[in-house]
């Protein structure tokens, strides 16, 4: 991709008052040429308590990974009881009191949406696709696509994924959409006058179809130590059947999925005895993934407030944001929202989970449904 310096004139004094909004400190985030130094405010994030370091039994990892997208039976059977699949039925009818299905409360949300603009986040995987073994082979089904493209063609729509950018654009294979990859630590946005975002925090490039867009990589300097974990981790974890490890760019991925449970606490302590020569990285859990990703004070709710912003939806009032998402790092997005009343967190889940999402979806038939019930009601509107 063809990196270049933007032109002075994008460096608009209007801009450098929106910045503190997001965190970002105009004399730390240099209009890089080379996009190499960024915020010290977002790279000065404490690093969560490590815990005990040599041990992954008693710093939590191993119970993570063990609850990490367990499967329903498995739920059951923390309850310590033998329960019939109706009474899973009854919890998670109980849940959803709490929870309440996007799809039933759809004439709610429409009622909320008049005279805003919607503007949706989507997440990818569990999302817009099944969670399947091969990470290599999760894709959107037809249905999911044409959804999908429908809602970009009446609402912004982003997505944010775990997955490298560019992955995830191979996989959505819509262009019209925005992308964040890396838990929001790549983010695609147009150049717009209406955008509100600080000059000196992105850098100018162009897409695969040779339009200038601006790119926002808030953890670049970490690419090369980002490579160099990549490279040991798949060395350190070769000989375990089935561990898999993904490079993302600013962060990387080791799959357990497929290993056999009695090897996962060798694949957290392999990962453990890495990370203990990185202290600027850290260790997140995903389903049935360890997520290795740089300490720095960003995640997909501060990328969700970075494209609001940049989109040029910096008022609140005006914008009705809803993002769908099914993984502990879509967590960081619902609270953005729940915490200032913006807009609605909707979970992906077909068991009984916390969260700080406000509705719920079952699966991702439910996420196309829902899209398509937003298109259908927009395209009424428009007609009237
Ligand atoms: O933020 P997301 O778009 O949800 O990405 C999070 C991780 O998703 C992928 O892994 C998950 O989906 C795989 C395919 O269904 C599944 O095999 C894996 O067990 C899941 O964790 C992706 O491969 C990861 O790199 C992302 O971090």
């Amino acid at each position: 991709m063809d990196l270049k310096p933007k032109s002075a004139s994008v460096l608009a004094d209007s801009a450098l008052i929106n910045k503190s909004r997001l965190g970002i400190q105009s004399n730390m985030l240099p209009c890089s040429q080379s996009g190499a130094s960024f915020s010290s405010s977002i790279l000065s994030a404490p690093r969560k308590k490590p815990g005990k370091l040599d041990d992954v039994r008693s710093n939590g990892w191993l119970d993570a990974m063990q609850s990490s997208s367990p499967p329903r039976k498995k739920i059951v059977k923390d309850f310590g009881v033998e329960i019939a699949s109706d009474d899973s039925d009854i919890a998670y009818n109980s849940w959803m009191l709490k929870y309440p299905s996007a799809l039933n409360s759809f004439d709610h949300i429409i009622n909320r949406a008049k005279d805003k603009k919607i503007v949706i986040f989507l997440d990818y995987d569990g999302t817009l696709s099944p969670i399947v073994d091969d990470p290599d082979r999760a894709f959107m089904s037809a249905d999911m696509h044409s959804a999908v493209k429908g809602v970009a063609e009446y609402f912004p729509t982003a997505i944010i994924s775990g997955r490298s950018r560019d992955k995830v654009r191979e996989l959505v294979g819509l262009a019209e959409l925005y992308y964040a990859g890396s838990h929001g630590m790549d983010i695609m946005f147009p150049v717009q006058e209406t955008s509100s975002i600080d000059c000196s925090s992105y850098i100018r490039s162009t897409d695969t179809q040779g339009k200038d867009v601006n790119l926002f990589q808030p953890a670049r300097e970490f690419i090369p130590m980002i490579d160099e974990v990549f490279k040991t981790l798949v060395d350190v974890t070769k000989d375990i059947p089935g561990a898999k490890v993904e490079d993302h760019k600013f962060c990387t991925s080791v799959h357990y999925r497929n290993v056999d449970e009695n090897s996962w606490l060798m694949v957290a302590q392999r990962v453990h005895d890495v990370l203990k020569d990185y202290p600027r990285l850290r260790l997140t859990h995903g389903r049935k993934v360890l997520e290795v990703r740089p300490v720095i004070d960003w995640d997909k709710g501060r990328a969700v407030e970075f494209l609001l912003e940049s989109l040029g939806f910096s008022n609140s009032d005006d914008v009705l944001p809803i993002y769908i998402g099914d993984d502990r790092t879509d967590e960081d997005a619902f609270k953005v929202l729940r915490k200032g009343n913006r807009g609605y967190g909707i979970l992906v889940s077909s068991i009984p989970k916390e969260s700080k999402a406000f509705l719920s979806l079952r699966d991702t038939f439910e996420v196309s449904e829902f899209l398509k019930s937003l298109v259908k009601w927009k395209e009424q509107v428009d007609m009237k």
